[in-house]
């Protein structure tokens, strides 16, 4: 079991207040991913869950216990953290089993434990090695299987892939959510990086300024944004914001429209626009538009298209999927 309650949660440092009422509800065996821009709170929002910092008011529950006043090492969660934490002078084996060692268990049931996760992470073949030895990715699992062996309820993990190369933070992605797959564990994950957050969630919750501006499934993120700030944050590239006028929608102050569902044709369409950069990635192509109607267009078209620097084309947006927002950038549904 390992389920995780917030109520209204307020942190401040002196006269800063970073966490303005967190409320949140975790389920039991649910993979929440807590995304935001820097200095949004996430990482204290973390930090007041695993009790290394004290909530300066609210409450922590975790399978409906109160554990504000429990120290951290008695909460049944474990962290990883993104620098690892390693200690330089022990080996894997022994990296992995210290807190349980630590905590009194049997040297036997350490050893199957340790058995036991570090095959689950293929590191079974590294286990008399030191950090020092091994690449930035096994490190990294070594602090997951750390994790593992202690069976906690909850998993916190504070930006764990940003230390490792383009290629490894995919593998060791994949790894975090057959992880999850196959422990069924609780995990709550902080990260910058909507990719990840999209990817390993099943539910998010966005962070803006101590605040959640909304908690939803990738998909509902993506195709309900409640707000300028959450539609602004999912997707990549960003969507595009155009004032309503354009459009002549008199009930809106805002239009959004996402880079894909912008269509572009060299004869003819809704704006007129000149090609300012263009982006061949292969399998997608990116075209930065000035456009005479609705300015700076951002438009994202599937595989391989011709257009270049300078080209004058017509986008087109596609109706269905335009997106609303009010004067104070609440959506319109
Ligand atoms: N111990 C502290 N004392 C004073 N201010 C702090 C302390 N810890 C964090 N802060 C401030 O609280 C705010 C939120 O910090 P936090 O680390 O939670 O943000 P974050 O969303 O995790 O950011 P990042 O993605 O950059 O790590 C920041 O403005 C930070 O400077």
């Amino acid at each position: 079991m390992g389920s995780l309650r917030l109520e209204n949660i307020r942190k401040s440092f002196g006269k800063v207040e970073v966490l303005k009422g967190i409320d949140l509800e975790v389920k039991d065996g649910e993979f929440v991913i807590f995304v935001g821009p820097s200095g949004c709170g996430k990482s204290t929002l973390l930090r007041v869950i695993a009790g290394l910092e004290d909530a300066t008011s609210g409450n922590v529950l975790i399978d409906g216990e109160a554990v504000d006043h429990v120290p951290p090492a008695k909460r049944g969660i474990a962290m990883v953290f993104q620098s690892y934490a390693l200690y330089p002078h022990l080996n894997v084996r022994d990296n992995m089993g210290l807190g349980l060692k630590q905590a009194g268990r049997p040297k036997a049931e350490i050893g199957e434990r340790v058995a036991v996760a570090s095959k689950m992470l293929g590191l079974d073949k590294y286990l008399d090695r030191r950090p020092a030895e091994l690449s930035g990715g096994q490190r990294q699992r070594v602090a997951i299987g750390r994790a593992i062996v202690r069976s906690p309820k909850l998993f916190l993990f504070d930006e764990p892939l940003s230390n490792l190369d383009a290629a490894l933070r995919v593998n060791t992605r994949l790894e975090i959510a057959k992880l999850h797959r196959e422990l069924s564990a609780t995990m709550i994950y902080v990260t910058h990086d909507q990719v990840e957050a999209m990817t390993l969630a099943d539910r998010i919750a966005i962070l803006n300024e101590g605040r959640i501006e909304q908690v939803g499934t990738p998909m509902e993120l993506y195709n309900r944004p409640a707000n300028l700030f959450v539609a602004g944050f999912i997707g990549s590239p960003k969507m595009n914001f155009i004032p309503a006028a354009t459009l002549r929608d008199g009930g809106a102050s805002t239009v959004g429209i996402r880079p894909e569902h912008i269509t572009v044709d060299a004869q003819e369409g809704r704006w007129k626009g000149t090609v300012l950069h263009a982006e061949h990635l292969g399998a997608d192509t990116i075209l930065y538009l000035d456009t005479e109607q609705a300015g700076f267009l951002t438009v994202r078209l599937f595989g391989e298209h011709r257009f270049g620097t300078d080209d004058v084309l017509y986008a087109t947006p596609q109706p269905e999927r335009i997106y609303r927002f009010d004067d104070d950038g609440k959506a319109i549904a």
